[in-house]
């Protein structure tokens, strides 16, 4: 039993990599061409490419379009430099770097393109092997859950962490597709995930996947889990810490919150590359603070447009603050979903780096 992505959301065409532009979804299937380093700078920046797991091949295929022009030791640690400042929350980015820095720095310059392609490709299929085994991870809960409960398990979502995030089967939605597969009835709820609304893409990747899938504006999710309308909360993560804090994207402590409180199980699942075990707890995260237009402007598809547009939400002149992520804490997660298994969340960190000082 697996998942098969219906499309790539990142692969090497040539000297070029092409992506899954995910600023046209749900709307527009599109895919762009980027040839050079400031082409994937502005494709991550933008969120064209999004996603900790994909973040971080991106920017791995970024680093080997730089080399392509300069492979020198300043242009090698130039480009690290300015691929990591692009977004600070999701670790996967630095650790994707410092995995090609590693296999690059002792290279001549003269062969470093070539061993950079070959490690963003490792990264690429590495990421896709990950997820499908956190959905075997995942999988028993849901098994579980839909033998007691007898009907349809209720899962509840946040922002999006299947397949368009990830170079596989997605990482929160993993084990949701080997339910699916496995002839298991549920239904998901996904919040919408303002400012950047990324539950519709997973509204519509689940609906794409025959998955049930039912969207709700953010702060309905109290009120369904308060109401006993949800079984199981599954997220992804951008950056989890030592003690099991996690990072993930703005909304999700309010849910870790309301299922803490009405007893409903938590689960954030994540690649050993979401880890951070440099951080010893949640506080160590940075948090992403991003433009005040994602919070001024909703992004539709009026009639007769080629591709969704930006409308301003207010004519009135407005301070914003838009923090793009929040922490859960440790203490309130269930298990982390990780391909070694499923751990408790202050477990998880010592189960993936037993090596690591702490
Ligand atoms: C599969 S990790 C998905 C993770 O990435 C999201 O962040 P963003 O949309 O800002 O890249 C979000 O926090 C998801 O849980």
């Amino acid at each position: 039993m697996s998942f098969t992505p219906p499309l790539a959301t990142l692969r090497r065409d040539g000297n070029a990599v092409v992506i899954l532009d995910q600023t046209g979804l749900p709307w527009r299937v599109v895919e762009r061409r980027l040839t050079t380093l400031e082409d994937v700078l502005e494709a991550i920046v933008a969120m064209r490419v999004r996603g900790a797991p994909l973040i971080g091949v991106a920017a791995a295929h970024g680093l080997a379009l730089a080399l392509e022009r300069d492979a020198s030791d300043a242009a090698l640690e130039a480009a690290i430099a300015r691929l990591l400042a692009t977004r600070p929350t999701a670790v996967n980015l630095r650790l994707a770097l410092e995995a090609q820095r590693t296999v690059l720095a002792p290279l001549p310059p003269s062969e470093r393109p070539v061993a950079a392609w070959r490690e963003a490709e490792r990264q690429r299929r590495d990421d896709a092997a990950r997820c499908e085994a956190i959905g075997r991870a995942g999988l028993p809960w849901i098994e579980t859950l839909a033998r007691r409960l007898g009907r349809p398990v209720r899962v509840l979502t946040h922002c999006n962490a299947g397949w368009v995030a990830t170079c596989g089967a997605g990482t929160a939605l993993s084990p949701i597709y080997l339910a699916h597969a496995a002839g298991i009835a549920l239904e998901v709820f996904v919040s919408e995930t303002r400012p950047r609304n990324q539950g519709l893409i997973t509204h519509w990747e689940l609906t794409q996947a025959g998955v049930p899938a039912t969207l709700i504006a953010d702060d309905a999710a109290g009120l369904l889990i308060a109401q006993g309308d949800i079984d199981l909360v599954l997220v992804g993560a951008d950056r989890i810490a030592r003690n099991g804090d996690v990072a993930n994207k703005i909304g999700t402590y309010l849910k870790a919150l309301a299922a803490h409180a009405h007893g409903v199980p938590f689960l954030v699942a994540a690649p050993a590359t979401t880890f951070d075990p440099a951080c010893p707890d949640g506080a160590a995260i940075p948090i992403e603070e991003r433009a005040a237009d994602e919070v001024l402007t909703v992004a539709g598809l009026p009639p007769g447009a080629n591709g969704p547009v930006p409308v301003r939400l207010t004519p009135l002149p407005a301070r914003v603050r838009n923090p793009a992520f929040d922490l859960t804490p440790a203490r309130w997660i269930t298990a982390i979903l990780t391909e070694t298994g499923a751990w408790p969340a202050p477990l998880a960190a010592a189960k993936l780096f037993p090596e690591s000082d702490r």
